[in-house]
């Protein structure tokens, strides 16, 4: 790990326990985290960074069950199992702190592109993004007005409709390697037209995931499409 990658580290595990500090004392954090009071008081003020390990354990071990939560108490299912994530995917600071954790938790390599679907992708996707210094690449529904060639995808859903997205070609180079997110999955449709779409580019997928599983289809459809980890923040029963 070189001095900037630790520092970052570092300063992942601060944001974490600032997150997780807003809702408890400084004991009530020593017990969730297994580290002394005094410590975390130094950390949350940024008077002291936390060493590499305990970085580390923070946001591996805490950081992922933490946000996990997190996301659960904030979004609703209504009665038909549909999920109301508005109030995760409007903020980019939450975004922006569960993009490292998902990285270090889920190991993916960094990607040269990451891939979405617009449009409630695309905060996530840009918090990735920003995370790897990668670029953003966003699919449509639509086509986009002054783009000549895009790569498109279609698919015909189980009611007959058919779906289709499209990306601007230039968006993804041959040989780029590409991390496909979402903010959900049900059932993977809309990921396997992303990967498909990352096929027909030539790029090698480095990774797929999502915040939101709903039922376990959409991760094992996607597994059948790419080598690559799959996974999600958290995952709701059908
Ligand atoms: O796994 P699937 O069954 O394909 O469902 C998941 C997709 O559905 C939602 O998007 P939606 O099509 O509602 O578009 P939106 O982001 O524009 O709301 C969600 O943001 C995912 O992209
Ligand atoms: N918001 C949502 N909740 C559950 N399943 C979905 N499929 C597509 N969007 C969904």
């Amino acid at each position: 790990m070189n001095r900037a990658e630790k520092a970052g580290l570092q300063l992942q595990a601060v944001a974490v326990l600032r997150m997780l500090k807003q809702t408890r004392t400084y004991d009530e954090l020593a017990a969730v985290t297994g580290l002394p009071a005094g410590d975390l008081n130094r950390y949350v003020n940024g008077h002291v960074l936390p060493g590499t390990d305990r970085a580390r354990e923070v946001v591996d071990g805490v950081g992922r069950e933490a946000l996990a939560s997190e996301l659960r108490a904030r979004v609703t299912v209504d009665e038909e199992g549909y999920v109301d994530n508005s109030s995760v995917v409007f903020d980019q600071s939450f975004l922006d702190l569960v993009a490292p954790v998902a990285v270090e938790t889920l190991e993916f390599d960094r990607p040269d592109v990451v891939l979405t679907a617009a449009t409630d992708g695309i905060t996530l996707g840009a918090a990735m993004a920003s995370h790897f210094d990668a670029r953003i690449a966003y699919a449509k529904k639509s086509k986009e007005t002054a783009v000549e060639e895009f790569i498109e995808s279609r698919h015909r859903l189980a009611s007959g409709i058919e779906l289709t997205y499209y990306l601007p070609a230039t968006a993804i180079d041959e040989g780029e390697t590409v991390l496909v997110v979402d903010d959900l999955i049900r059932s993977g449709e809309t990921q396997e037209l992303l990967l498909d779409i990352a096929e027909q580019a030539g790029a090698e997928v480095t990774g797929v995931f999502t915040l939101i599983a709903v039922g376990r289809e959409g991760l094992d459809r996607a597994r059948a499409f790419t080598e690559a980890p799959v996974g999600a923040l958290t995952t709701f029963e059908e």
